[in-house]
């Protein structure tokens, strides 16, 4: 397996239960969602995206022929000599691509291991965290899991069904489009009404980091 990969940089998970947590986030190219094209964006499934994930062009980023190479690049990013070491991988849909080798080398190099998924691809065994964030229009497959991270509002998208899913943590995040105040108001108001959802912000566009 081949793994292309758009950027891998050293940061804080900004979002979801985890917020605040040193992380290295691994972010593959491409997503079954969306092309990342902005002419595709309104014949799209999921046409909210905040992310640049096409190609291999950022930071670090590149073709890696095997999951040990991959994840080497991934633990130089940790301090040295200290543990605690967690990888978020994300994209784009990282589960068109995360496989048992992948798992199994980020193990191997001391990671807990993350993924942030849309949901329509079901995971492999093994991965430490996983986060599904549904999109409207898409199959949801992956319907357990640590976190459910719902943006919202998301016309098609009904918390109270999803509310009854395998999932640890419930948490509504906030569209950031031309609305994200209104949308900000209407998580907080759906959050106090209804305690098994927590309210998670975008933490990283906050700090103006990465
Ligand atoms: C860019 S996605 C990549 C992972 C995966 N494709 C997914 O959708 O979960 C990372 C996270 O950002 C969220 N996200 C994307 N665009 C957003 C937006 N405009 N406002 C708020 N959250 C957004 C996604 O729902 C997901 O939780
Ligand atoms: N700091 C930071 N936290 C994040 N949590 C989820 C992200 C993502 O794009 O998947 C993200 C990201 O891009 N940056
Ligand atoms: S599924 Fe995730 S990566 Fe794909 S377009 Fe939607 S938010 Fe972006
Ligand atoms: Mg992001």
């Amino acid at each position: 397996m081949t793994y292309s990969v758009k950027e891998i940089f050293y940061t804080l998970q900004g979002e979801g239960l985890r917020a605040g947590r040193s992380a290295v986030f691994c972010r593959f190219a491409g997503c079954n969602l969306w092309s990342g094209r902005e002419q595709d964006r309104s014949s799209a499934i999921c046409r909210f995206c905040d992310t640049d994930f096409v190609g291999t062009d950022g930071t670090l980023g590149g073709k890696f022929a095997q999951a040990a190479e991959l994840a080497e690049r991934i633990a130089a990013q940790w301090p040295q000599g200290q543990g605690q070491r967690y990888v978020v991988l994300t994209g784009g849909e990282p589960l068109l691509q995360v496989d048992a080798a992948l798992i199994d080398a980020l193990h191997a190099q001391g990671f807990e291991v993350a993924v942030e998924t849309n949901g329509s691809i079901e995971a492999p065994a093994g991965i430490d965290w996983i986060c599904v964030s549904p999109k409207a229009g898409a199959p949801l497959l992956q319907t357990q899991g640590q976190e459910l991270k719902l943006v919202w509002p998301q016309p098609g998208l009904d918390p109270e069904q999803l509310g009854q899913l395998d999932f640890e943590h419930f948490l509504l995040q906030p569209m950031d489009n031309p609305a994200q105040a209104d949308n900000t108001q209407a998580c907080i108001a759906y959050c106090q009404a209804h305690p098994q959802w927590r309210l998670s912000l975008q933490t990283h566009k906050i700090l103006e980091i990465r």
